[in-house]
């Protein structure tokens, strides 16, 4: 490759998986539109990440730009155990990220590679600061859907009233929403919620929320219709989903799975068409014992081939490492898989699913709508519970299992069976699965060139690049053309073109 210029950005994470995933999704898509991208989170996670997903030292090149990976040490030891507590973790993260990311971009610039612009998503805020600081223009992902955006927003500015320890079961009406009941509106927000440190952590990004000049959101207009047109009028919100779908870069190119997925793929062919459930509760939400047995039994008493994911507990979250019942895989035979970490992306899309028993998480959702795949919702907490009232109320392509952890209730095995009966067999599945592939279509439509989310990609890397400009001429430190010189390998080896 010959020399080349490009305008260079900083995607800067949250170490969660389901915070990784939309980041990451979005650089690829930066990239293929030819910026070229450095993504950075801690290297705790950065660890992880390059034994799972064969991430290296290399510049990858996607569509008309490239990626690479820079890590940062959280400043604590390998085996520290305060990384499992929030609350603990994510003041050191800020403390640490204020001084190592300026750092990072001071190397990057020395080495030939001037950064225009950060990108971060919720929950590290301070990225905004750090981008302010030192005059760099900076956007926000947002990882939720507009709804929810649209719900702290609210309960942030103090517009409308919500659940408080006086009136716990109100109900909320935010405009261009369907009513939320209390349990429906993100649990983040409720006075008993038990991750209080991470509604300080959204409302430190909404009070930040003047700095980044874009909130990027991965969702799409059609999707999120009224709503998004309505949130515009008020903050600079640019949708850009379903980032998973790229048809410029497909996904396989570059991950950032924390662990090595199983090998499903070829039992999942084996199996009929639409005969198996997928069961799925993402990479943070962990079930007690009774209520997996219950789920366990419901799916062995409703006949339907499974595929079920049983993460394994980090050695410090303190959650009971689970069990399943007694000869239940005996019973379930070659009707049932069960596997640590499963591809995703891969089992949603293939034929042989028929649904999938998920806690809504938001790529989850994003996932599902997109692969035309009906869902059963289990959520949880935060904005799994909103999430759950759009998958079955709105988008009219979910039944509904629970109402998430602040109920308190044990679902059964016969409520379970029901449940799977009712999205696997009859007209109720089919209405879904057909309301599901309508989704699929206008998903594919949206990224497709032209689509209302390559659109406001393609305004966005236009924007970068028109900041860039700027920034370089104010700093004065442009290399001679005012952008990341890439081609020849730099001297220390840091720089390499793999194709
Ligand atoms: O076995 C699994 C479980 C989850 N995921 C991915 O992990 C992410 C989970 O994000 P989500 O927002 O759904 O839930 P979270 O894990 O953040 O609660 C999604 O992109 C999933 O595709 C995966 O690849 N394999
Ligand atoms: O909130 C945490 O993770 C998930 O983030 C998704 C995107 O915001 C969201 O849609 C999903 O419902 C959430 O589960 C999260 C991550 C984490 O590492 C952690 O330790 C948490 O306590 C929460």
């Amino acid at each position: 490759m010959g020399s080349e210029a490009l305008v260079h950005v900083l995607l800067v994470s949250f170490p969660g998986q389901g915070h990784v995933n939309p980041l990451l999704r979005l650089g690829k898509r930066l990239a293929s539109k030819g910026l070229l991208v450095t993504f950075t989170t801690p290297e705790s996670i950065g660890k992880a990440m390059r034994k799972a997903s064969n991430i290296g030292e290399e510049l990858s090149p996607v569509g008309d730009g490239f990626i690479r990976f820079e890590f940062f040490e959280d400043g604590w030891d390998e085996d520290e155990i305060r990384r499992q507590d929030l609350d603990q973790y994510l003041p050191q993260l800020e403390k640490v990220g204020k001084v190592l990311i300026p750092e990072m971009i001071r190397r990057n610039a020395e080495q030939g590679r001037p950064i225009s612009c950060l990108i971060n998503n919720p929950f590290i805020p301070w990225v905004s600061d750090v981008a302010d600081s030192l005059g760099l223009p900076s956007a926000m992902l947002w990882v939720q859907s507009c709804a929810c955006f649209t719900s702290y927003y609210y309960y942030y500015h103090g517009l409308v009233p919500f659940p408080s320890e006086t009136a716990m079961e109100i109900d909320v009406q935010l405009p261009c929403m369907p009513l939320l009941k209390h349990d429906e509106v993100p649990s983040f927000l409720y006075p008993t919620t038990p991750y209080p440190f991470l509604r300080r952590a959204i409302m430190g990004q909404y009070k930040n929320l003047d700095k980044p000049f874009c909130i990027l959101m991965d969702t799409f207009q059609e999707l999120e219709h009224e709503i998004i047109e309505y949130m515009s009028k008020i903050s600079p919100i640019k949708t850009v989903g379903p980032l998973f779908k790229n048809p410029k870069a497909p996904n396989a190119t570059v991950k950032g799975d924390f662990m090595k997925a199983d090998d499903c793929v070829g039992w999942l062919d084996s199996k009929p068409a639409s005969s198996i459930v997928y069961v799925s509760f993402g990479s943070v939400v962990y079930l007690k014992q009774d209520q997996w047995d219950e789920i366990a039994y419901g799916l062995l008493n409703s006949g339907v081939n499974f595929l079920w994911v049983m993460k394994p507990p980090h050695k410090d979250s303190g959650y009971e490492v689970l069990k399943m019942p007694e000869g239940f895989l005996e019973k379930a035979g070659d009707r049932g898989k069960v596997v640590q970490w499963s591809p995703q992306e891969q089992v949603l899309a293939h034929p042989s699913v028929a649904c999938f028993v998920t806690h809504c998480g938001w790529n989850s959702t994003m996932e599902a709508l997109t692969s035309g795949m009906p869902v059963v919702a289990f959520p949880q907490w935060g904005d799994q519970v909103t999430d759950a009232k759009y998958l079955v109320d709105v988008f009219k392509v979910g039944v509904r299992m629970c109402r998430g952890e602040a109920e308190n209730k044990l679902i059964t095995r016969d409520v379970v069976e029901q449940c799977l009966r009712e999205a696997t067999s009859g007209p109720k599945a089919e209405e879904m699965k057909q309301n599901a592939m309508k989704w699929s279509a206008a998903a594919e439509a949206a990224v497709a060139e032209g689509g209302s989310s390559d659109r406001n990609i393609q305004a966005f890397v236009d924007e970068v690049k028109r900041r860039s400009l700027e920034v370089l001429a104010v700093s004065g430190k442009s290399t001679a053309n005012g952008v990341a010189e890439l081609g020849e390998p730099k001297v220390n080896g840091e720089l390499k073109v793999v194709s």
